[in-house]
């Protein structure tokens, strides 16, 4: 019987990639619904490819400039709004898999929902496992969902690893996440003030959405995926390290207690992870080219350089202080990040705004999504008052 799934974020850098996959193997998968927040045209075009029983847009507006549009053009997709909408989709009883391709802590309460309803769920958005944290893995674990990584180290990682998740604490060392070191890694330290959002989004291997991008050009993303890492596997900070790999080629690595490293090799394609989500234990194709040792220059290694990239270190920081801490960094950078891509806030001032909010927001007890989300405002509330101090 066909997989029927439910794709949050389908008109972004993931959920296009996502919907090249599952078009490839029309034997194996169907789409039951869709999530976008601005772009309507492209959610037409992927309701007329794909057929969806619903379609979720963010905003009332846009919902409703959807739904006139399908009328237009005799197509049947239901039309609905967030955010309990996307609960609905990522938990219907009708669906196998969800991707949560959401950028950002919106993604987090569909997540969630898909978790409390035991579904495959396949993670692209880190974020939400950076502000869920616990209660993020005790859902997945009381509701017996699935949980496959999508990020392209977090998979990797999850290749290497043993089945047997028990054995992992005697025999696996550390894991060891590959960064780029993303458009700057050499860039003289004294001109990143002068940097541009069109530079910054500017990847070196990967084409993706404009907030990961400029996640990727601060390292940001990496101290996210020590985070993700750190949840996802179960593991102490101290035991998850990052190794600079400019190619990409390596997506990431684990070290075992007999000095033994596994690690997992692809083209940097993200139509490799998802596929592997996807079908998973089993293997198909993704459409991404295999890649030819043959025609592969030197895989190079490098040690990130902590003067550069000063907010790389606020991940092991932020998962030694008290829970919660990793919400406000996550809210701080995406205020952060947003105001640099207004052009509000200069690069080098991004991990200013995330260090004073992280140094001036207590986190409280932390049981359920409310008091994530309410802890998420109030850190946001903090960081938009310090990014309009720095503002130029
Ligand atoms: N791109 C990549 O290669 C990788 C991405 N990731 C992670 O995957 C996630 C998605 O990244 P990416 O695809 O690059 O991001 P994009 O910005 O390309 O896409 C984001 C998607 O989410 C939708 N969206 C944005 N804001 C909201 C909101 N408030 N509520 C509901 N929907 C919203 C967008 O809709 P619309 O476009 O219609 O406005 C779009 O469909 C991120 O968490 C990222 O860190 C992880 C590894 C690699
Ligand atoms: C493709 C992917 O998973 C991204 O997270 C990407 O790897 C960004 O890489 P860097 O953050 O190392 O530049
Ligand atoms: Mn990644």
């Amino acid at each position: 019987m066909k997989q029927k799934i439910t794709v949050l974020g389908s008109t972004g850098s993931i959920g296009t990639n996502t919907l090249d996959v599952v078009a490839r193997h029309p034997e194996q998968y169907e789409i039951f619904a869709l999530s976008a927040a601005t772009q309507v045209d492209l959610m037409l075009k992927q309701c007329a490819q794909f057929k969806p029983r619903f379609a979720v847009m963010a905003s009332g507006p846009h919902a409703q400039q959807l739904a006139e549009r399908l009328k237009q053009n005799s197509l049947q997709t239901e039309v609905l709004q967030a955010p309990d909408a996307l609960e609905a989709i990522a938990s219907h009883p009708d669906v196998d898999a969800v991707m949560g391709a959401i950028v950002g802590a919106a993604g987090l309460a569909p997540c969630l929902a898909a978790a409390r309803a035991g579904k495959r769920l396949l993670l692209a958005n880190k974020e939400a496992l950076v502000v869920g944290g616990a209660l993020f893995m005790d859902t997945v674990k009381r509701h017996g969902a699935t949980l496959l990584p999508i990020d392209s180290e977090h998979s990797a990682i999850f290749q290497c690893l043993p089945e047997d998740r028990g054995s992992w604490a005697a025999r696996v060392d550390s894991l060891l996440l590959t960064a780029s070191g993303g458009p700057f890694r050499q860039r003289d330290p004294a001109t990143l003030s002068e940097i541009t959002p069109e530079q910054a989004c500017d990847h070196p291997n990967f084409s993706m959405g404009r907030k990961i991008s400029v996640d990727s050009a601060t390292m940001m993303n990496k101290a996210l995926e020590v985070i993700e890492a750190r949840w996802l596997f179960d593991m102490a900070p101290e035991k998850i390290k990052v190794v600079i790999h400019p190619q990409q080629i390596v997506h990431s690595m684990v070290q075992f207690k007999d000095s033994s490293v596994l690690a997992q090799l692809g083209t940097p394609d993200m139509r490799v992870p998802i596929a592997c989500g996807l079908a998973w234990p089993e293997r198909i194709a993704s459409g991404a080219p295999l890649l030819d040792f043959a025609k592969l220059a030197a895989l190079t290694f490098e040690e990130a350089d902590a003067h550069r990239f000063p907010g790389l270190h606020l991940s092991w920081q932020a998962l030694r202080a008290p829970e919660g801490t990793t919400t406000v960094l996550n809210a701080a950078n995406e205020i952060a990040v947003a105001a640099f891509l207004e052009r509000s806030l200069s690069f080098d001032r991004i991990h200013a705004v995330n260090l004073q909010t992280l140094e001036s927001v207590q986190p409280g007890a932390i049981s359920s999504l409310e008091d994530l989300m309410a802890l998420d405002a109030r850190a946001r509330a903090q960081a938009q008052a310090i990014a309009r101090q720095w503002a130029r």
